[in-house]
């Protein structure tokens, strides 16, 4: 008898075979049979779409190749805002004219908060928790001493998030910007963003979300949430690939109350103009600084359509079908040899990816990559499974979970 059938849980076959999606795996690579058995790291690095490679081969060909130089008057100089529209419509619920692609999320994390505290004179306190990601937590600390700011920390809690009772007693007429993750990079914990923003706007400060790992994965609604300002990487669920740029949503109505720090040519208004000094453009476009990287957003622009083709609701539904999955099987085989799930159990407080902890997981996180099976690691005990919606299959979920048990089992 197999374990599914103990369990009488559907098995994995059973939920591949009746996944309205399964068939949206076609469209990535993946590689040869015996090369890789099972990627969950794709809130790291999104697998690339077969169409990325003939879009980018005509793009340099046609586009780069023929038009030349003459393909920025012709459609380059509008690439960062048209994609940002376009993320904004499918994955943001943002309208158009609020999103800008380029830059590295760090640097966008940059422009945007240093631009919140300067804008609110007399309000030199930021706002962040002591469990995000790094690059934010450093940015934060970079720019309070830049501008004489000081921080305030929220407590880190692991194991779960930031909920809106922990900004209880931080928030102040002193608050010029909240710095939270939406789905935190350990647990995988998702903030209840709306109530989040509501309560920060009620102290006078303004809210920005890091969407690293909900963009493409969770639904938002920045607009509806009345959300001032959000940045979010495209190389994890929107498969822009490795260092592929961010993207930025200032909201259309604090746009003009914004300056942000790095003046470059490009977000001016005149930048053909040639002009003596800056002055910033009018809209997003003033959150732009240098020439944008138009070649390495090409491959987004593949990703969000195949999710416009499915809609975000049924990327939604399969990631909580996938998470769900991945919960089952570790407290079937994880559990018994003494892992803990660090991820919420309600999906409604959960990402597109779990977190499961054990002192051993770094070494079998390394026993996993000679195999194929690919989870990754974060200090000090987390292994993580990432479940990109579109690209991952219940029968990779139910091979990984097995292998992870195995290796452990193997070193215990
Ligand atoms: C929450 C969060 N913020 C920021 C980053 C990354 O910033 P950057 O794209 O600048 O490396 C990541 C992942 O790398 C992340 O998970
Ligand atoms: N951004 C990354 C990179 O440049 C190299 C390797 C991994 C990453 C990551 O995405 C880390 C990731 N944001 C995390 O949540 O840990």
């Amino acid at each position: 008898m197999t374990t599914a059938q103990q369990t009488q849980r559907p098995t994995s076959a059973e939920l591949d075979a009746a996944d309205p999606l399964a068939a949206q795996r076609e469209a990535f690579y993946t590689p040869d049979a015996g090369q890789l058995t099972s990627y969950l790291d794709g809130n790291s690095l999104g697998r690339p779409l077969k169409a990325t490679a003939a879009n980018l081969q005509s793009f340099v060909q046609d586009a780069w190749g023929s038009r030349l130089i003459r393909g920025w008057d012709e459609q380059w100089m509008d690439e960062p805002t048209r994609v940002g529209d376009r993320i904004g419509e499918v994955t943001l619920g943002a309208a158009p004219g609020q999103v800008t692609v380029g830059d590295s999320t760090s640097v966008m994390l940059y422009k945007l908060i240093r631009a919140a505290v300067d804008a609110q004179p007399g309000r030199d306190e930021i706002i962040i928790d002591r469990d995000n990601f790094p690059t934010d937590r450093f940015i934060i600390e970079g720019i309070a001493k830049e501008r004489g700011a000081s921080i305030k920390w929220i407590a880190a809690n692991p194991s779960s998030g930031v909920r809106t009772a922990d900004l209880d007693g931080l928030l102040g007429e002193r608050t010029a910007v909240v710095v939270l993750s939406h789905v935190a990079y350990r647990s995988g914990f998702l903030a209840d963003a709306k109530a989040i923003t509501g309560k920060v706007h009620a102290a006078g400060a303004l809210m920005l979300w890091d969407l690293c790992h909900s963009v493409g994965s969770v639904l938002l609604d920045l607009d509806a949430w009345d959300v001032d300002l959000a940045v979010g990487c495209t190389y994890k669920y929107l498969n822009g690939g490795p260092g592929s740029p961010a993207f930025a949503y200032v909201n259309a109505s604090r746009q003009d109350m914004l300056q942000q720090p790095i003046w470059g040519w490009m977000g001016a208004d005149n930048p053909f103009g040639m002009t003596d000094s800056y002055r910033p453009a009018e809209g997003i476009r003033r959150f732009i600084t240098g020439t944008p990287p138009v070649l390495a957003m090409q491959p987004i622009k593949d990703m969000v359509e195949l999710i416009a083709s499915v809609g975000m609701d049924s990327v939604r539904e399969k990631s909580v079908k996938l998470t769900e999955y991945a919960i089952a099987l570790a407290d079937e085989l994880l559990v018994p040899l003494g892992v803990h799930i660090v991820s919420p159990r309600d999906a409604a407080e959960r990402g597109s990816h779990i977190t499961v902890d054990h002192p051993l997981f770094a070494d079998v996180t390394a026993r996993l990559w000679e195999k194929g099976v690919i989870p990754d690691f974060r200090p000090p005990h987390g292994l993580r499974i990432g479940l990109s919606p579109l690209s991952t299959s219940y029968a990779e979920v139910e091979l990984g979970v097995t292998a992870i048990r195995d290796a452990l089992a193997e070193l215990l």
